[in-house]
């Protein structure tokens, strides 16, 4: 057998219980069927595929496909094997659904499910109003993506696990039609740390400062409260269908506004009381900033509240010529 089954085995330690690579479970290649790339993921190309749970069924899954490319350092063998453990541990509504892997030979791959509404900032920056017509989301359907997110996270902080890259581009939805769920659906950011106890992807380019409290871009301090802090900035991803943080700031910028106690603005046609929750995920302190319990009651509230139910999306205007968006 090779180094992924011999070299490395690290184990790997969730809610309680420590699992390694012999729990993954096998997909034999032959039950799947890869047919169009999705993109590029960390890794290698990601696919869209089926898989047929027993041969002969007629019976196929839609399912997305991670490609570990034969040619890998044994560094991104033991990323890819971590991150197959830590999605074969979650089981949660809001979090991807890890289906198996194929890692007995190369190409090595890790199934999960395929959600076929695309991710999150792609839907939302296709969402925006047009001239010709209005956002066909309601203020409602963007609550009900927040609540989504913040479920997952909820779940992720009652299991001590930290995400560290809480961003609408890396949730994904069910369908881009009513009746979406929003889960989270990569783990490339909590893999890396996991596996090294430094960031070792190079410095601060890798890092997602727009999404990071002073705390983690300062001191590389990461609690559940680092997330908190990185939901906020979601919030106000969807808030503003899709915009860039902190549009036309570049990161050495947006570190010294934020630690001298800048903060987003509200989006256009924000609701107050939405607003309100994002600041206090952005308290300077992170034992002050709320747990996600706290902030998925908060936003119960909003859902309830008449007055941020019926609030207007933001009808058409022109995006500032300076939104250039880099992700
Ligand atoms: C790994 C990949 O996973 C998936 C992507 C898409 C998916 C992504 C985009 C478009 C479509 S779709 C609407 O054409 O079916 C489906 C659907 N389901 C997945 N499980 C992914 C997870 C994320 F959290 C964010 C982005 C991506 N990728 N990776 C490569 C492209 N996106």
């Amino acid at each position: 057998s090779d180094s992924m089954m011999t070299e490395y085995n690290p184990n790997y330690e969730f809610g309680g219980n420590a699992i390694s690579i012999k729990d993954l479970k096998e997909i034999p290649r032959e039950q799947l069927r890869l047919v169009k790339a999705l993109g590029q993921g960390a890794f290698g190309e990601v696919y869209q595929g089926f898989f047929r749970h027993r041969i002969g069924d007629a019976v196929e899954m839609p399912v997305a496909v991670k490609t570990l490319p034969e040619l890998s350092s044994t560094q991104a063998e033991t990323d890819f094997l971590m991150e197959a453990l830590i999605m074969s541990k979650f089981n949660h509504p809001n979090i991807v659904h890890f289906i198996g892997v194929c890692f007995d030979k190369h190409p090595r791959f890790i199934v999960i499910e395929l959600l076929a509404g695309g991710d999150l900032k792609t839907f939302l920056r296709e969402s925006r109003p047009k001239p010709d017509r209005a956002s066909p989301l309601t203020m409602k359907d963007l609550l009900i993506c927040i609540v989504d997110v913040a479920k997952g996270c909820k779940y992720m902080e009652e299991n001590r696990f930290i995400h560290r890259d809480i961003a609408a581009r890396n949730c994904l939805l069910t369908t881009k039609g009513p009746g979406r769920v929003v889960k989270i659906a990569d783990f490339g950011m909590a893999r890396d740390i996991y596996r090294a106890d430094y960031y070792r992807k190079g410095g601060k380019a890798m890092l997602p400062i727009k999404w990071m409290p002073p705390e983690a871009f300062l001191d590389g301090i990461f609690t559940t409260k680092t997330d908190v802090w990185s939901f906020g900035v979601l919030m106000w991803e969807v808030m503003s269908l899709g915009y860039m943080p902190y549009t036309g700031c570049a990161n050495r910028e947006v570190m010294s506004l934020v630690t001298s106690g800048g903060r987003l603005e509200p989006p256009t046609n924000c609701p107050p009381q939405l607003y309100a929750i994002m600041t206090q995920c952005w308290h300077p302190n992170p034992e002050e900033r709320p747990s996600f319990s706290l902030i998925l009651e908060r936003l119960g509230y909003c859902m309830q509240d008449p007055d941020v139910i019926r609030a207007p999306l933001p009808v058409y205007a022109k995006p500032p010529s300076s939104e250039r968006d880099t992700t």
